[in-house]
């Protein structure tokens, strides 16, 4: 039996506003670095140990990642970063504030945009200062990797691809591997892990740096999978992520 443990970053700046974030970089709020460490201190708690650590090439899953390197004294792991394990490109909402843009096109629509599996967000244009090939960390990229929006679908013909091709092989050779990625690229592999269908998705809600940890088979199929957390901070904080699209 392998186990993989995924993690999305703790609270940003921008989750503490309520904001479309995407591959905005912004910084763990007070809140989240605690959140991150907390995350770590219960990852040591529970005897989990590391080979490897990969995560995004944004800086709130770098630092929880960090945080719970430390707190398990393995400040020393290697960490791997790809833009493939990126929030989902949020085009043109993001930066918006979620409940002014649900009361501006209706709590429907945000829902759409939010946790549809096929409708992207608007797209952004080139020229927009926000358009991701204007950031020297996306310079080996071609322009047709380079998102103007994404959908779920997108993120999950992304994500799965690395999954497959860098990750699984490091758990076969029995690596024990950490994730710290994003609430959506961490539904894309939940996704794909659990073969779930494009309804059973959208009610799916990671809260913020709370380990899930997947036990797989040999041929690395889902046995099952938890989070280390206790059941009513779960609940409360999955649906606090839903209803950040209503409006206030
Ligand atoms: O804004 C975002 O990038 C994501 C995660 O914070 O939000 P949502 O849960 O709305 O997909």
């Amino acid at each position: 039996m392998y186990k993989l443990v995924l993690v999305r970053h703790g609270e940003s700046i921008w989750n503490k506003e309520n904001r479309f974030t995407g591959w905005k970089d912004v910084d763990l709020s007070e809140k989240g670095k605690l959140e991150a460490v907390a995350a770590g201190q219960r990852l040591k708690a529970e005897g989990f140990e590391f080979d490897k650590v990969y995560t995004s090439v944004l800086t709130r899953a770098i630092k929880t990642a960090w945080s719970i390197m430390s707190e398990l004294d393995a400040c020393y792991l290697p960490v791997i970063n790809s833009w493939k394990l990126n929030e989902r490109h949020y085009g043109g909402l993001q930066g918006l504030n979620k409940a002014e843009t649900a009361e501006k096109h209706g709590e429907d629509q945000v829902l759409v945009w939010r946790r549809s599996y096929n409708t992207p967000p608007p797209e952004l244009e080139k020229t927009d200062e926000r358009y991701p090939g204007n950031d020297t960390r996306y310079s080996e990229l071609s322009e047709s990797e380079i998102p103007l929006t994404e959908c779920l679908a997108d993120t999950v013909e992304r994500v799965v691809p690395y999954y497959e091709s860098v990750i699984v092989p490091e758990i076969k050779a029995g690596k024990r591997l950490l994730v710290a990625a994003h609430g959506n690229s961490i539904r894309a592999l939940v996704k794909y892990l659990d073969d779930m269908s494009e309804d059973a998705i959208m009610k799916v809600n990671i809260p913020t740096a709370t380990p899930l940890v997947y036990e797989l088979d040999e041929n690395l199929k889902p046995i099952k999978h938890y989070y280390l957390a206790d059941e009513e901070a779960l609940a409360e904080a999955m649906n606090a992520v839903a209803n950040q699209g209503k409006k206030q």
